[in-house]
């Protein structure tokens, strides 16, 4: 199923991913997160495989031919059965309160085990061919984990670019003006005035909506900020020291004039605050450490940052390639700004990494 205009998988998207951020808050205020370690020693909660098995449930019934990249796998909870348990409870009691929507998603997964063949349906290798979705089902678990930022991210690819993009962020303000303070990386609560989905679609510009329980909100057109002095600029990085390297990014913003200290924050609400113009750049430096990028971790992002009038590269000056499967494998880092300063900010990152 597909439509030329992309309303239908924008709506639906839309649904998945207000339904997904229920889950994670009620996980949130019920303050037992279920955390486990994956592998590679980064943290999972029953927050992340809950989103997961509901967004992919959602796409399934809509959308059944499309192919599916998400980032977490069943195994852990086909091996651990009280995590499994209360993954299924959490699963099986959210759904929307408006149940037309309800229906437009397929309504209940049937089974735990239902659930968990559901969320192993997110393997794809991705890749530049056909439709498939990318989905974060909690990006910044460990901003969730300290009660921080952090979105539930879900985009459609087809052959290899992404055509539809939306973050549900539950604890960003609700208002677009509303400018970035410094610890809004700390902010825990999700309380009055909180949550905004943001949305996009290649060609159609970007939107913010409230978060909220029942219908969707009408959208508001979004755009980034003009800046017309760039030391002025309010420029956003990760909390994590070893996602991005910080030093760097603040010989860039002295570099560019910059005296403000950075916005630090989890997960994508970085792309989504700075194309609602709260803040003005996102920098994404290279490590000493060899990691690359997701598809997950970026693919709504750089499109609603496009879409609202921004350019989105890597450190080198380079479009996100979203089309060489689950990694982004010829990218190193992330450099977002209004399209007219991003020259200006590039030649800065350039003369920085270049001079190492
Ligand atoms: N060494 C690393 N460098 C860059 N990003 C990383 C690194 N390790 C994990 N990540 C990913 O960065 C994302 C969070 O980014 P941010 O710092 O902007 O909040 C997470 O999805 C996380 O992946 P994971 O889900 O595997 O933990
Ligand atoms: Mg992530
Ligand atoms: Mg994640
Ligand atoms: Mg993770």
């Amino acid at each position: 199923m597909s439509s030329p205009d992309y309303a239908q998988e924008l709506r639906i998207a839309l649904l998945a991913v207000q339904r997904a951020t229920l889950l994670t808050k009620t996980v949130f205020h019920n303050n037992a997160k279920g955390t486990l370690d994956k592998a590679d020693a980064s943290p999972v909660t029953i927050g992340d495989f809950g989103a997961q098995a509901l967004i992919i449930s959602a796409l399934q019934h809509n959308f059944p031919n499309d192919e599916i990249v998400a980032e977490e796998e069943a195994k852990d909870l086909r091996e651990n059965e009280r995590v499994r348990a209360t993954v299924w409870e959490l699963v099986k009691n959210t759904k929307l309160s408006d149940a037309a929507g309800e229906k437009e998603l397929g309504g209940a997964i049937q089974s735990p085990e239902a659930m968990l063949d559901i969320i192993d349906k997110g393997d794809s290798k991705g890749g530049r061919s056909g439709r498939i979705w990318a989905i974060d089902p909690i990006d910044g678990t460990k901003g969730f984990l300290r009660g921080g930022q952090y979105a539930v991210c879900l985009a459609l690819m087809v052959d290899g670019d992404v055509k539809v993009g939306v973050l549900g962020c539950p604890n960003l303000p609700v208002n677009d003006s509303e400018p970035l303070t410094e610890d809004i990386g700390a902010d825990a609560t999700d309380a009055e005035g909180k949550g905004v989905l943001f949305s996009a679609i290649l060609g159609q510009g970007a939107a913010s909506r409230p978060l909220q329980k029942g219908a969707l909100a009408d959208p508001s057109k979004i755009t980034m900020k003009p800046i017309t002095n760039i030391s002025d600029a309010t420029f956003c990085e990760s909390v994590e020291a070893g996602h991005s390297s910080q030093g760097d990014a603040a010989a860039i913003a002295k570099k560019l004039g910059i005296t403000k200290n950075s916005v630090r924050m989890d997960s994508q609400a970085k792309y989504g605050s700075i194309a609602r113009g709260a803040g003005d750049l996102y920098l994404r430096l290279p490590t000493s450490k060899s990691y690359v990028e997701k598809i997950w971790d970026h693919a709504a992002g750089d499109l609603i940052v496009r879409e609202a009038g921004g350019q989105v590269t890597d450190a080198e000056n380079k479009r996100l390639d979203f089309s060489q499967g689950r990694r982004l494998e010829v990218n190193k880092g992330v450099v977002a700004a209004p399209k007219d300063v991003h020259p200006h900010v590039i030649e800065a990152v350039m003369s920085v990494l270049g001079s190492k």
